[in-house]
């Protein structure tokens, strides 16, 4: 679930599942920097901007163990032409615990033709011809 806060910024939750694991019993850095890119990217969503991750520096603090519940906290901290800079924490324990992992990312601003042209032919297909899919794959709803 994501939260849309003050200004540009949203605040999800996401938790740790058996098949996210890396070392044993502990969540794999990669799924933790997608929860970390989701989280971000969904910043983009309020600010009504079509855009993909350019770049994404994460710093992995603290081990992250099966089930544990990352507390998200993302905002924009400068927009600059197409390209949209924001920033994430991802704490445990509660929303006010310690960071486990941090990220920055660069978001660039891309026209739809960047998924026409790049997307695989049979998905792009199937998202024409009913608009609302990508809506439903990537369900959240803001402040729900
Ligand atoms: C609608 C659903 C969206 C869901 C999104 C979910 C989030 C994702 O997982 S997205 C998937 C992962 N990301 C990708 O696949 C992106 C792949 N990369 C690309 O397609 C291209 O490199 C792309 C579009 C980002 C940039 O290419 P292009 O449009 O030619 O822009 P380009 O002119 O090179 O760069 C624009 C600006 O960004 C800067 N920039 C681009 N990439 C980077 C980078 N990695 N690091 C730093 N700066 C960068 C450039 O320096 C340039 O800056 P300036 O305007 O100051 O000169």
């Amino acid at each position: 679930m994501a939260r849309a806060g003050e200004g540009v910024s949203v605040t999800a939750e996401f938790t740790v599942q058996p098949a996210h694991q890396g070392a044993p019993g502990l969540a794999h850095g990669g799924v933790l920097a997608t929860a970390l890119d989701e989280t971000l990217g969904s910043l983009n969503w309020l600010l009504r901007t079509i855009a993909v991750t350019g770049r994404l520096e994460t710093d992995f603090v603290r081990p992250v163990p099966v089930d544990t519940v990352l507390h998200l906290d993302a905002r924009i901290t400068a927009v600059h032409g197409r390209k949209i800079y924001s920033t994430a924490t991802g704490r445990i324990g509660g929303p006010e615990g310690p960071v486990a992992v941090r990220a920055d990312a660069l978001f660039i601003e891309v026209k739809v033709d960047h998924f026409i042209d790049n997307g695989r032919p049979a998905e792009i297909q199937a998202a024409m011809s009913d608009p609302d899919q990508v809506r439903r794959a990537r369900a959240f709803e803001v402040n729900p």
